[in-house]
């Protein structure tokens, strides 16, 4: 349940829980405040009245139940994951089941960063198990700047380290490429080499080929993955207790929408250039020939 206002989170939470949650959200500005002074406090960066927004724009309050399983090692429960934003602040019960890993120095890229902090703090990976014997149920209360905010690290962390280690950009573009658009540099790569006028060969038309369909069906399972998140986000899964996210989340899921169609078309295109691939691959083969006419023919002649 994301929270921007009160009289958005008075419309759109369910009735049952929706003024605990709410008291609950807004008790925890304060240990926020707090935690953020600390964190920023550490890399000698002050926090006051006039910038505090750019860290807590928006908060996120997630009420997540996990019921017993008989399996507990067949399910994912949570997978790894490290999280976005400013902070998490998690509520929970004494059952147990979250894991979090320990960072060690070699491990440290590609992991979570907090930008702002010049990569100096992490954000540490874990994961969720679920239990046969007992359910839990955790609270984690997600704490983001707003979408439209400017986030770059910290002018006098990157005078300490002597190199700003990321560019400043905008938060919502970075929610928005979180998974990435590797096709775009393979489209851009293999338009400039195909650009570049070269004879063609062999070898270069097998790895267009290859390359191509290899990259056709990835866009594939990622536009049905998608479909499939989408289609959650929309309806919900009461089975699993998975409400449906679109309610609180309308803009993102028009974004998605969008999204998903413009990965339909995208793959729609790599289909025709996998056809043009595969012809200019399959051209260069010559046509079978009929090798037992052909020596008839010749036995004729010398006869
Ligand atoms: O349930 C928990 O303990 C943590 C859940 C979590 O990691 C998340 O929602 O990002
Ligand atoms: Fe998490």
């Amino acid at each position: 349940m994301a929270c921007t206002n009160d009289d958005e989170a008075l419309q759109q939470w369910p009735v049952e829980c929706r003024d605990d949650a709410l008291q609950y959200l807004k008790t925890s500005h304060q240990m926020v405040t707090k935690l953020l002074e600390a964190l920023l406090g550490n890399l000698g960066v002050e926090l006051d009245d006039s910038n505090i927004d750019a860290f807590i724009g928006k908060k996120m309050v997630n009420m997540n139940f996990y019921p017993t399983c008989p399996n507990p090692e067949l399910t994912v429960g949570v997978g790894r994951h490290s999280d976005m934003g400013t902070l998490t602040i998690l509520l929970q019960d004494g059952i147990g089941g979250l894991y979090v890993k320990v960072p060690e120095e070699a491990d440290m890229e590609n992991k979570g960063e907090w930008i702002w902090s010049n990569g100096r703090n992490k954000s540490a990976e874990h994961r969720v198990r679920t239990t046969s014997t007992k359910s839990r149920v955790s609270i984690p209360i997600f704490v983001s700047p707003q979408a439209t905010q400017r986030i770059a690290p910290f002018p006098q962390v990157v005078e300490k380290d002597g190199v700003a280690r990321y560019r400043e950009f905008v938060f919502a573009d970075y929610m928005n490429s979180f998974f990435g658009n590797a096709h775009d540099g393979y489209s851009l790569l293999s338009a400039v080499i195909a650009a570049v006028p070269r004879p063609s060969t062999m070898p270069r038309a097998w790895t267009f080929f290859l390359l191509d369909q290899i990259l056709t069906y990835l866009i594939l399972g990622a536009a049905a993955v998608s479909t499939e998140v989408l289609y959650l986000a929309n309806k919900g899964d009461s089975a699993i207790t998975w409400s449906a996210a679109c309610g609180s989340f309308a803009g993102f899921c028009h974004k998605a929408t969008t999204s998903v169609i413009i990965t339909f078309v995208t793959v729609l295109c790599y289909v025709v250039l996998s056809l043009v691939s595969s012809y200019r691959l399959f051209t260069k083969f010559d046509a079978p020939v009929n090798y037992t006419s052909k020596t008839i023919e010749t036995t004729v002649f010398h006869g």
